[in-house]
Parts: C-alpha cells; sequence; structure tokens
C-alpha cells in the first residue's frame, strides 16, 4: 500500500522527501559524531584526567569567570597547563606553558581557528587574512607583508605624525573649566585617529572620522554598523548559531543591518578597487607602490594565473573589512591604555615628557622615535601589562602530541610531559597569562613599572613572540602582520599628545573595568551603556 502511494507521488516531492531524509542523515551522523567526542573526552580518554576547576553549570561551563585575575588563580592551584569546561561542557586546554604555545602557533598546519570562529569572522568581515589558513593564508601574506615592512612603515610616519597632531588640536579646541582642564573621552578620539590612519595608509581612502566639520562618510556610517555588530556587547544569538550549527544557516539569514552594511562596504571596496586599476593602467599610480591596496591591485592584475598569484576581485574587496577593524581598534586600545597608565603613575608620564621634549622637532623619523629609550620601555609595558587581545584559540585540525616544558600530574597522580590532543580538541591562547605570568616577570608581574625592562628576565626570552619577550602580537605564521605599523603609531601618538598635554582621569580609578571580550576595552562601572570610553582631564603642558 505505501509502495503504491509512494508510486504515485508527484517527482517534486519524492524528490523533497529524499533531501529531507538526506538531511536528517547528515544532521543525525553530525550529532553522533559529537556526543561520542563530548562522552568520550569527558569520560575516557587521558584528557578527562586533566585537572582543573570544577564545572559549575553545564550550559555556560567556566566560561562566565574566565577572567585574568580567575584564571592567575587557577595557575597558582593548578599549574600552567589546565582543563577548563566553556560553552555547552566542551573541554578546552588552558596553557601558558612556552614550550606547548611554540608548538600550538607555529604548526598552524595543526593548529588553526576553529571553523566554527572563521565562520563567524567571515560572516562580520567577509574572507580576509584573519580567517584563512593553509596554502590560501600563505599566498595573500606573502602578497601583503611588503605593505608593513619596516621601510614602508618608515614612510608613513609622518602621516602617522600628522594625524596625531590633528588630534591634538582637536582636544585643543574642547571647552575647558576655568582650571584648563578640559574632560575628553580620550578613547573616541584615538579610534577616530586611528581609523583615518588605517584607511589612508592602507586604502588611500578619507574617514575624516577627526574632523567634526564634514559629514560622515558612506563607509564610516557601514563601518559603524559592522563594528558595533563585532562588539561583545552585541553578540546576538543568531550569529552565534549560525556558526555552530552549520545547517541553520538555510533558514536563518543574517540581520538586515548587517547584510546592508557589507553590501556597502563589498561596493564602496570594489569602487576603490576599480579606481587603482584605472590608475595604474593610466600610468597615474607608480607601478613600484607598496602601499596595502597597490599590493593587493598589483596580484589582482597579474598574468601569473599558472603561479596561482592573482586575486580575485572579490578576495582583494574582502581584505578591507579585516584591515578597516584589525588596524585601529587595536591600536587605539593601546594608546588609550598608554594614557591610563600614564595618568595612574604622574611620575613615569614626567619622566616622558622630559625625555621627549628633549627633542626639537616637531616631526621625528621613525628612527628618531625608536631611539627614545624611556618611550620604548613605555611602550613595551602597556603592551605587557594591558595587552589588547587578551587571548585567542586554536583547535587541533588531526591528533598531535602536545610537548610541556613543564610537566603536569593527573587527577590519578600521573606525571605526564605531553598531551594527547585529539582532533577537534580546543586550546585557550592566554596571550595576557604569559604576558603577565609570575614565573617570568616575578610578584609584581602586574604591576605597570617600565624600568624593569633595563634589565630582561632571562625567562622572557622563551616567550614565542614576533615582537622579542611579549606575546601581545602572536608569532609563528599568523602573528600581527601590522605589529610594526601598530607600534610607530602608538610612538607617534605618545610623542605628540605627551609633549602637548597633562593627562589626570577624570573618574575615580576603582570605577574603571572591562568588558570580556578579546580584545579589553575599558568601560566605566555605571556608565556600561555608552559602551567603551575613558574620560580623562587633559589640559596643557604648563611651561
Ligand atoms: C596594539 C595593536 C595590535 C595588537 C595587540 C594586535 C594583535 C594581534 C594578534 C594577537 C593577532 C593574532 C590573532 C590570531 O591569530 O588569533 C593579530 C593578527 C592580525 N593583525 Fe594585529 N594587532 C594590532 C594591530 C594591528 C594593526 C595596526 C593591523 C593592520 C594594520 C593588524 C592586522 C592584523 C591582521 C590582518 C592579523 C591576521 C594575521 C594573520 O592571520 O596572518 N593588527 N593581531
Amino acid at each position: 500500500m505505501v509502495h503504491t502511494f509512494a508510486l504515485v507521488l508527484p517527482r517534486p516531492i519524492m524528490l523533497l522527501r529524499a533531501l529531507a531524509s538526506l538531511a536528517v542523515a547528515v544532521v543525525g551522523a553530525q550529532v553522533a559524531r559529537k556526543v561520542y567526542q563530548f562522552v568520550h573526552w569527558h569520560f575516557f580518554s587521558a584528557f578527562s584526567h586533566i585537572p582543573g576547576p570544577p564545572n559549575p553549570s553545564w550550559i555556560r561551563g567556566n566560561f562566565g569567570v574566565l577572567t585574568l585575575p580567575r584564571t592567575q588563580e587557577w595557575q597558582a592551584q593548578y599549574g600552567p597547563t589546565f582543563k577548563f569546561h566553556s560553552l555547552f561542557s566542551a573541554t578546552q586546554l588552558y596553557t601558558i606553558d612556552t614550550v606547548a604555545l611554540h608548538r600550538i602557533i607555529n604548526h598552524s598546519e595543526i593548529y588553526q581557528k576553529a571553523p566554527m570562529v572563521r565562520t563567524r569572522m567571515n560572516t562580520l568581515l567577509g574572507r580576509g587574512l584573519l580567517v584563512t589558513e593553509d596554502d590560501e593564508h600563505t599566498k595573500l601574506r606573502k602578497i601583503m607583508s611588503p605593505a608593513f615592512g619596516l621601510s614602508q612603515v618608515r614612510g608613513l610616519t609622518q602621516l602617522f605624525i600628522d594625524k596625531s597632531l590633528e588630534l591634538s588640536e582637536f582636544w585643543a579646541g574642547q571647552p575647558a573649566e576655568l582650571d584648563g582642564w578640559a574632560r575628553i573621552d580620550v578613547m573616541a578620539g584615538l579610534k577616530a585617529m586611528t581609523l583615518d590612519v588605517i584607511g589612508l595608509a592602507g586604502f588611500n581612502y578619507s574617514f575624516n572620522s577627526l574632523d567634526k566639520t564634514k559629514s560622515t562618510t558612506e563607509l564610516d556610517s557601514a563601518f559603524q554598523q559592522l563594528f558595533t555588530q563585532t562588539s561583545s556587547r552585541n553578540l546576538s544569538i543568531r550569529p552565534l548559531i549560525r556558526a555552530r550549527f552549520p545547517i541553520t544557516r538555510f533558514f536563518l539569514p543574517h540581520s538586515k543591518k548587517l547584510s546592508g552594511a557589507r553590501k556597502t562596504m563589498d561596493r564602496i571596496g570594489m569602487q576603490l578597487l576599480q579606481d587603482a586599476k584605472a590608475q595604474i593602467l593610466s600610468g597615474e599610480k607608480e607601478s613600484d607602490r607598496r602601499d596595502l591596496l597597490s599590493l593587493l591591485v598589483k596580484s589582482n592584475m597579474s598574468e601569473d594565473i599558472q603561479e596561482n598569484h592573482r586575486l580575485s576581485d572579490a578576495v582583494v574587496v574582502a581584505q578591507l573589512p579585516t584591515f578597516f577593524v584589525a588596524g585601529h581598534e587595536t591600536t587605539s586600545t593601546a594608546t588609550t591604555w598608554a594614557l591610563y597608565a600614564l595618568a595612574m603613575h604622574p611620575e613615569v608620564q614626567t619622566t616622558l615628557r622630559t625625555e621627549l621634549l628633549s627633542m626639537g622637532t616637531d616631526a621625528p623619523s621613525l628612527d628618531a622615535l625608536n631611539g627614545l629609550p624611556y618611550l620604548e620601555k613605555v611602550v613595551r609595558e602597556v603592551m605587557r601589562v594591558h595587552s589588547p587581545v587578551m587571548f585567542t584559540n586554536r583547535m587541533a585540525m588531526q591528533d598531535d602530541i602536545l610537548p610541556l616544558g613543564t610537566p603536569y600530574t593527573d587527577t590519578r597522580g600521573v606525571q605526564h610531559d605531553s598531551i594527547f590532543m585529539a582532533k577537534g580538541q580546543m586550546v585557550w591562547v592566554p596571550i595576557a597569562g604569559l604576558n603577565r605570568d609570575q614565573r617570568i616577570w616575578g610578584p609584581d608581574a602586574a604591576e605597570f613599572r617600565p624600568d624593569r625592562w633595563d634589565s630582561v628576565p632571562e625567562a622572557a626570552n622563551a616567550i614565542p613572540g614576533v615582537w622579542a619577550h611579549l606575546f601581545s602580537f602572536l608569532g609563528g605564521p599568523h602573528n600581527c602582520i601590522g605589529w610594526r605599523f601598530s607600534l610607530a603609531e602608538m610612538k607617534s601618538l605618545l610623542y605628540i599628545l605627551i609633549r602637548t598635554f597633562d593627562f589626570e582621569l577624570a573618574v575615580p580609578p576603582e570605577s574603571i573595568t572591562t568588558l570580556r571580550a578579546a580584545v579589553q576595552r575599558p568601560v566605566v562601572i555605571g556608565e556600561e551603556k555608552k559602551g567603551p570610553q575613558l574620560p580623562m582631564r587633559v589640559r596643557r603642558v604648563q611651561t
């Protein structure tokens, strides 16, 4: 009877039924694999015997309390390597063991950003450098690296200085009290300055964020829209579900705001690309230019198809949002923390100012900036104590034996000098945790003390960072491509701002906290709705 009925069903319905059965089978297989992994890792694998804090919630795991002080307490209790529970009680390895971290960040064929994380980034920012892996990543990195090399950054220093001067003029024009102090949210100004810089330096695009007389550009509005979506306060559940359960992407579309912002960015990106191509073809643009857009466009126009060097239009356009976000958010956060630290340590602010004022120029070269020893110590200490990017994660894409410098003792009392990482296992890479590790920096590791850089502890040599002795820009093939750019920009900002202004906090220090997110930005307790900010009292240096 059933057979007869099936035979008379119209073809489209039979097709739909077959597709539905297939979808159920695929989802069923995925769920079964996840359940198997979960049970195996939790109860039967060697991983299940790694010590770590108890799991307070099956849904949130230890996620709700995963702060720097808490992880430091766990380090003291369980050692540099332990296990914790993330969302839905999935186990995750935490390690500040430099031998293990060295392998994790240098073997990017084994340890990669988890597919779920990449999907989420892809949705927000497009298929930029941040989300690519393997050959695609190597190719992009090779093309773009010259835009961030020393000689290119040297050439950009005048732009960093000019934009820093523009910011200082903007602040100098803010209404002040009778005593000369003006109350300013320094983070807002620094964000505007760094966005202007990456727009011009990377893509020859003027955001004009600092020029309040000009109206906001279309790209700026789209960017702000996109940016609020990337902020941790605005994480809606929809993208998380889409990233975690790929099948839901068929029936859960992106939010309208996000789709609209992405469309605008893609359209303007395409226009910038077409303009740059036309300029190159007409000979208006010199062919040896090494700014990011020129390098991307040259690869886009390359005839070297055999070598697979040609980049599609879509890949070029996809780099814009990535660089706009990665290129301004972090540097503005780092410089905000620098001003915070200098306000909290007035004696350091005075010493720095004396050094900077000893230079008789408003337009120092990069070499001159790099030749200022106290500025170097201050910047290093800011990047150590206030690492703007707190952490990142990696997933083992294949089984691996992870070596450890410091063995751990499992819950049965057995000592191990390595960990078996099964394919799919996640590891937390604690950037700030390692930068403040007391085993390296001593008991005062959390204190801001620039003079500690006079004699770097021997143990800091083991930190596998691209910028020696610090993990702030990570290391290995995915190290921060913009690290030199960022340091030069930050030094230029401090050079101009500290020579021009005195800085004090405008709110009590205990009212400043941070949101729990990968990028640590300050917020004022009671004013969380305003988002990240740092209100300061700013006054022209009294001579
Ligand atoms: C203080 C400033 C900065 C800090 C602390 C910082 C930190 C980092 C870190 C930790 C990573 C590795 C992320 C991971 O693999 O999980 C990274 C990657 C990256 N950063 Fe930065 N960054 C800064 C400034 C910049 C600037 C100014 C740019 C661009 C102009 C930039 C562009 C990128 C890009 C494109 C990547 C991806 C690199 C790759 O995967 O090959 N960053 N950054």
